[in-house]
């Protein structure tokens, strides 16, 4: 990739960013050593440290040499993610080693951040820069130094009305003066080892006993090792895949089930742009994607956990079901704007909330239903509600699938018939037929193969255009879009139909850049179909669906050079954004995104894997026109 520099007090860039998780909340880790993204107690709780949004003052927790970087490597252990990073200087080396404990066992423990720091070679003078804010940097934490009555626990606690954490470690900070900072500054020597624990904690009047660093790290390696261990794949890049699968089960949120898009909020689609979004809630069609690909790859209890929360958010009342939700199934996700940050590289504003939530989005009844019918397929055995949901979701979708709807790029411009949309309609029906005929479930299953029928017929006629010899974004319209790549791994026309292939040479020639796709043509200003300024970069998902599109048109060995440029773009730690800016070559928008490793977990699937994520839907019910 190439590599800019980033400004000093600043955020580094978005490919310098390594994730740790702890399948609750999640922190950002950059080369120079310093964690600029984490948010405590959950993925969606106000950050501590929120450099990534602004910068040095906005809180981070930096330990690096004080003397010139020469070299810095990185890697996490194994398929873990247990961070390791190597700084090099004129004088030694110490290695960073970073993780977040998963406590599956006990959701009471409260979240931590373990690091150590090892000489190798050499000795280096280290600085350890301690910013605490907390409330996304609204609030400067009162810090105090707590000598308890155990000689050996000595500890600071930075507590802010609702917020407190509690460091411990071999070497504490200290007030600098003149700065809301605290620091110090120590020597590393080959063969030495120090260690610290940051805790948040929900009672400052009782701090939970001090944890053993070395046994916590090894927690999380053991826990990562273990899970990794239970997965599927024997074809190629095998090692890209594993670590996309541990980037997707890292954003899920462990005590309810439920998964965040992205891990952080507006890191921006467009550098220095306004489309900034937040993506720490659980988004239907992603969540639904994500847990069917793991539950691909041997994770069947993810997959369980998943439709248990999804079951309990969409309770109640189908026509209030909503596109995306909170973690544990909340509704509202009212957006505002935080204008005490400056934004990631000047890209304002920092949103929290995502307005997206009240939209009518017609795909997800499609990816809900096509989910739970995969899943009914792979034996996950119904629960008394599961069917009553699918039947209720369906029973709305009747009365509003000819709707107009904001499409499953959320657009912000007017309601539009996207074809997308109307095809994800009759993958919705189509499920809920074979539910009916093929795993004996009750329900008008002649209506609704009419309603099947009659949206695949109006498709194919208002969706495709003749003339261009492609589907396009919208009926009536002349624009592309990369969403149109789905229909054959859906099961609505064959890989290898004339019209889904001259779609694909069609979308190749006007949104493919060498390996990467646009997501849609979108004119700007007062036409622009998102409603939107600026343009964005490429999209990576898309970029993925064009190889499984190429796959199934019979272009193989086309789709594997794509999918091998792809992989080259991943970050040293096999992490991708959710975009590609072409011109600067660098990441932009929300990171790690859960849509792009998706992509790739599913290409590779279907190119070199024997579990494709539709075998049963490709044999398709064309087969049977
Ligand atoms: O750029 C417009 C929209 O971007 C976000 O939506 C995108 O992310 C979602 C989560 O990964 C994904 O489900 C969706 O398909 C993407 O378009 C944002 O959340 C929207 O509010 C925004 O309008």
């Amino acid at each position: 990739m190439a590599h800019d520099h980033a400004p000093a007090n600043g955020p580094g860039l978005i490919e310098d960013y390594a994730l740790l998780s702890d399948l609750r909340t999640a922190a950002l880790v950059g080369k120079d050593g310093s964690v600029d993204w984490l948010c405590l107690p959950r993925f969606d709780s106000p950050s501590c440290f929120t450099r990534l949004l602004g910068d040095h003052r906005d809180g981070h927790w930096q330990l690096a040499p004080t003397a010139t970087v020469r070299d810095v490597s990185r890697r996490y252990r194994g398929n873990s993610l247990v961070l390791e990073t190597d700084l090099r200087t004129d004088t030694g080396t110490v290695r960073l080693v970073d993780s977040m404990p998963p406590h599956e066992k006990n959701q009471q423990d409260d979240p931590c951040l373990v690091r150590h720091l090892e000489g190798l070679d050499g000795e280096v003078e280290v600085r350890m820069r301690w910013v605490l804010r907390f409330a996304y940097a609204d609030a400067v934490p009162w810090v105090q130094h707590v000598r308890t009555e155990d000689p050996t626990d000595e500890y600071v606690i930075g507590v802010a009305g609702p917020h407190a954490v509690v460091l411990r470690g071999d070497v504490l900070p200290y007030p600098v003066s003149g700065e809301l900072a605290h620091e110090a500054v120590f020597t590393v020597r080959a063969g030495e080892r120090l260690s610290w624990v940051l805790q948040w904690t929900s009672d400052t009047d009782q701090v939970a006993p001090p944890l053993d660093p070395d046994q916590e790290t090894r927690d999380s390696e053991d826990f990562w090792h273990e899970w990794t261990s239970r997965l599927r794949y024997t074809g190629e890049h095998s090692e890209a895949v594993y670590r996309s699968l541990a980037t997707l089960k890292a954003l899920t949120f462990d005590p309810t089930g439920g998964m965040v898009a992205a891990p952080t909020t507006s890191l921006p689609e467009a550098l220095g742009g306004d489309r900034n979004w937040d993506y720490r809630y659980c988004w239907l069609r992603d969540a639904t994607l994500v847990l069917l690909a793991l539950d691909n790859y041997g994770c069947s209890d993810e997959a369980a956990a998943w439709r248990h929360w999804l079951v309990r958010a969409v309770a109640g009342d189908p026509a209030d079901l909503q596109i995306m939700y909170g973690i544990s199934g909340e509704r509202h996700m009212w957006e505002r704007e935080l204008d005490w940050l400056s934004g990631y590289q000047g890209s304002a504003p920092v949103r929290i909330g995502n307005g997206a939530f009240r939209q009518l989005q017609l795909d997800v009844f499609g990816e809900v239903m096509d989910a739970l019918h995969l899943a009914r397929e792979r034996g996950l055995q119904d629960t008394a509600r599961s069917w009553d949901v699918q039947r209720g979701m369906l029973t709305h979708l009747e009365t509003i699938w000819q709707q107009p709807d904001k499409g499953l790029w959320e657009v912000r411009g007017p309601d539009r018939h996207f074809t997308h949309s109307r095809v994800m309609v009759w993958v919705a029906f189509d499920r809920g037929v074979r539910a009916i005929e093929e795993h004996g479930l009750s329900g008008p299953v002649g209506r609704w193969k009419e309603l099947r029928d009659t949206v695949h017929e109006e498709v194919l006629t208002k969706g495709f255009n003749e003339e261009l010899g492609a589907f396009t974004q919208y009926y009536g319209g002349t624009e592309l879009d990369a969403s149109i790549l789905l229909i054959p791994a859906v099961g609505f026309l064959p890989g290898d139909d004339e019209r889904v292939t001259s779609t694909v040479r069609a979308v190749e020639q006007r949104l493919r850049h060498g390996v990467l796709v646009d997501r849609y043509e979108a004119a700007e200003g007062e036409h622009s179909v998102d409603g939107l300024h600026g343009r964005e970069g490429s999209f990576l998902a898309c970029s993925f669906w064009l190889v499984d599109a190429l796959a199934g048109a019979g272009r193989r060995d086309e789709a594997v050079e794509m999918f091998e440029g792809l992989l080259e773009l991943a970050n040293d730690v096999g992490l991708y954004a959710e975009e590609y800016d072409l011109h600067s070559g660098r990441f932009t928008g929300n990171f790690p995104q859960a849509f792009s490793h998706l992509g790739l977990v599913n290409s590779a699937a279907v190119l070199y894997g024997g579990h494709v994520r539709n075998e049963s839907v490709r044999r398709g019910p064309w087969s049977r026109r």
